[in-house]
């Protein structure tokens, strides 16, 4: 009998393989010239588009029926006015599939992606290029993909093709993909590499909060730094944050290269989505950490496109999750986030 999501977790890894190989792609040739602003502010680029259209067309052709939750929309892609954009990225996505696709399938295929989510039956959630900043800086970013069943997430596949494979010995290579599935512990290889060989990760085995290392968003906007600082004191750490864009994030704390994650609110009227932490969810999870919002709720991943009913996230290594959160409180307790 096949492993519980065997087939779903080899297409979401072969998925995220080739999302994340348009993504260097990009980077490497359209990056400096082909940036434009979403509403949000948020810069998207081509590569955000070209990588959900990939996604999206691999999981159609292998699960036809099942609907997608993905950050982007077609729509900066359509008519006379997106003409330019819409051109290069068919070209980019016809050669990452190996087959050209018509621009009207490309605008289908990313499209896939407005599913409103939910609590019912299954579907995918896919943040194409999660870390934009950190993708236009260089720096880190990644392709991440989750699996939903029935408001809970069973799978997540982190795709970081600019994460050292060793921390500790960053000579070796970048590129690490990190995969889970609920019951089955959490996996990296190597990402974009022929020898697929897995290797089991486990979150630190840190029991004192002193030791622990934090890491947080390089964005100031996207998580407190000075509510991260304060808890930090609270728990005695001395060791400066480690900023670091994106789910990689996730990923640090789930094979050890960190102990503790603050994503704290910066504003009350931001609701958190759940492609930006479905995947790394279930990894930190699966790795034998835990994930909990700032009042130490799990993130209820069953009430659509966003966390609404969760507050930030704090991600750690099970030793020092509880010293985290009472830090955690004793720092936000009577100070609500400003609401613009
Ligand atoms: N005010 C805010 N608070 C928290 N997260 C925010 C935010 N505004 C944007 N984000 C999200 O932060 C994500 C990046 O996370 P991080 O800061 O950890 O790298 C972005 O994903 P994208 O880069 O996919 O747009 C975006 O969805
Ligand atoms: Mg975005
Ligand atoms: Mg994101
Ligand atoms: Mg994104």
């Amino acid at each position: 009998m096949p492993a519980y999501l065997e087939k779903e977790r080899a297409v979401a890894i072969e998925a995220v393989e080739r999302a994340a190989r348009v993504c260097t792609a990009v980077f490497q040739r359209l990056v400096t010239d082909e940036t434009l602003t979403k509403k949000d502010k948020s810069p998207v680029t081509v590569a955000d588009f070209g990588a959900q259209a990939v996604v999206n067309a691999i999981l159609e052709r292998h699960f036809p029926d099942d609907p997608v939750v993905g950050e982007e929309d077609s729509r900066d892609l359509q008519g006379d006015g997106g003409r330019a954009l819409r051109e290069k990225v068919v070209e980019l996505v016809g050669s990452a599939l190996d087959r050209p696709m018509a621009a009207d399938e490309v605008l289908r295929a990313i499209d896939r992606g407005q599913h409103a989510g939910g609590p019912a039956g299954r579907h995918w959630t896919l943040d194409p290029i999660d870390g934009t900043k950190g993708f236009l800086r260089g720096e880190q970013f990644a392709v991440c993909l989750a699996l939903v069943v029935d408001g809970k997430v069973r799978l997540g596949v982190v795709g970081c093709p600019n994460l050292p494979y060793d921390m500790s010995r960053p000579a070796e290579g970048r590129g690490v993909l990190a995969v889970a599935v609920e019951g089955q512990g959490a996996f990296q290889r190597r990402l974009g590499a022929s020898d697929a060989a897995e290797q089991r990760i486990r979150a630190s085995g840190v029991a004192d909060p002193r030791d622990a290392a934090v890491c947080e968003s390089v964005e100031a906007g996207h998580s407190s730094h000075s509510d991260s600082a304060q808890i930090a004191q609270l728990l005695g750490i001395s060791k400066q944050p480690v900023r670091m864009d994106s789910q990689c994030k996730y990923v640090a704390v789930a094979r050890g290269d960190a102990d503790i994650y603050l994503r704290l609110p910066v504003s009350s009227s931001y609701a958190e989505k759940i492609w930006d932490h479905a995947a790394g969810n279930i990894i930190v999870r699966e790795a034998g950490g835990c994930v909990a919002d700032v009042s130490g709720r799990p993130l209820d991943f069953s009430l659509g496109r966003t966390l609404s009913q969760n507050a930030g996230v704090i991600a750690t290594s099970a030793g020092v999750f509880d010293a985290t959160m009472a830090a955690v409180q004793q720092t936000l307790a009577g100070k609500a986030p400003s609401a613009s």
